[in-house]
């Protein structure tokens, strides 16, 4: 048996999200086409015989509650989802030493924290030989967030309910994806909470002839479907529209706008040297916004 797992935790990237309703509990009904990069932040868990998270990477400080040596408070989500499945299956005196390589940024709409709680689910299912399927975790994750049972599948993913529905899906989009975030946090609850200030309108389902073309058509995609947190967020965060704008006007791009709750934004294209020239394009006009290449999963 190995005593070590490493896992990548990636990105995940609303390419639409349609709010189409309100439950009475305050969250809302949805309707998404999840997609995940390559890269991300990776997961590392050891045995031990407590439970214990070490936070390195870039975006590590950014992380509230984590001393210098990285050392993490217990609500961050990888300690959560590592002491809920211990709570479920049966591991008794048995611990974990996670170490979590934060590349990507903080409440940046790209799922960060729900995708580190998935890996760890992974690699501690794996790690404590626990043996439970896919549906099983997704299930047990709903609690951790509503992102987190989409997040543990790792690829397109069309998405409704709170993000619990969740059916694998094929596209034929550009595979290649830019992500920049103008480097401030916007929080998920703030987004939604502005969405109902400014009465934003809820959107109709998708019929499955619709669907079908927007998953092979990028121009249908962007034409047919919106971000509907896009304005709540701008509203929050101005810069958000810069973002847009600039990503836009890159040569190659065949569409961009912002994902989840934000502040990240994305631009997909068709080949690897426009995302590189994008890339360059970006980082040398905004030398202070967090700029991100890679290959969509699928
Ligand atoms: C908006 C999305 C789109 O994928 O992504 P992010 O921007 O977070 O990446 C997700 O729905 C976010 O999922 P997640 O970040 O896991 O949300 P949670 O922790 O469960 O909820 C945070 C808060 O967001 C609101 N919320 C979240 C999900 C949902 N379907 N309806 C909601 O109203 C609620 O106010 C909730 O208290
Ligand atoms: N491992 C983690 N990585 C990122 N954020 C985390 C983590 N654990 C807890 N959080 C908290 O979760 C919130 C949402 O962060 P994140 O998942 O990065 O953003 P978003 O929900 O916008 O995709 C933040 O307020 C952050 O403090």
């Amino acid at each position: 048996m190995s005593d070590a797992v490493t896992i990548d935790a990636p990105a995940k990237i609303n390419l639409f999200l349609h709010i189409t309703g309100r439950r009475s509990n305050g969250y809302h009904d949805l309707e998404s086409l999840f997609v995940f990069t390559h890269a991300g932040d990776g997961i590392t868990c050891e045995l031990a015989d407590t439970f214990s998270l070490a936070i390195t990477g870039p975006f590590a400080p950014d992380l509230e509650g984590t001393d210098l040596e990285g050392t993490a408070p217990e609500d961050n989500l990888c300690l959560k989802a590592a002491r809920l499945l211990a709570s479920r299956v049966s591991v008794s005196g048995q611990g974990v030493r996670i170490t979590l390589d934060k590349k990507l940024p903080i409440a940046a709409g790209i799922g960060g924290g729900s995708s580190d709680a998935a890996a760890t689910l992974l690699a501690l299912n794996s790690l404590w030989n626990c043996g439970l399927s896919h549906d099983e975790l997704a299930a047990m994750s709903l609690e951790l967030g509503a992102d987190v049972p989409a997040c543990l599948y790792q690829q397109a993913l069309w998405v409704k309910g709170i993000g619990e529905d969740v059916s694998p899906v094929t596209h034929s989009l550009p595979p290649y994806i830019l992500l920049v975030n103008p480097g401030v946090k916007v929080e998920t609850p703030s987004v939604f909470k502005r969405f109902q200030t400014l009465e934003e309108p809820f959107v109709a389902d998708i019929s499955p002839d619709q669907r079908s073309d927007i998953l092979h058509d990028t121009e249908h995609l962007f034409r047919e479907t919106v971000n509907s947190l896009q304005a709540p967020a701008v509203s929050l965060c101005p810069v958000i529209q810069d973002v847009v704008a600039a990503l836009s006007e890159t040569a190659g791009c065949l569409g961009a706008r912002m994902s989840g709750s934000g502040a990240t934004c994305f631009a997909l294209y068709e080949d690897e040297t426009a995302l590189a020239c994008a890339e360059k394009d970006m980082k040398t006009k905004h030398p202070n916004w967090w700029v991100y290449a890679d290959r969509l999963r699928n």
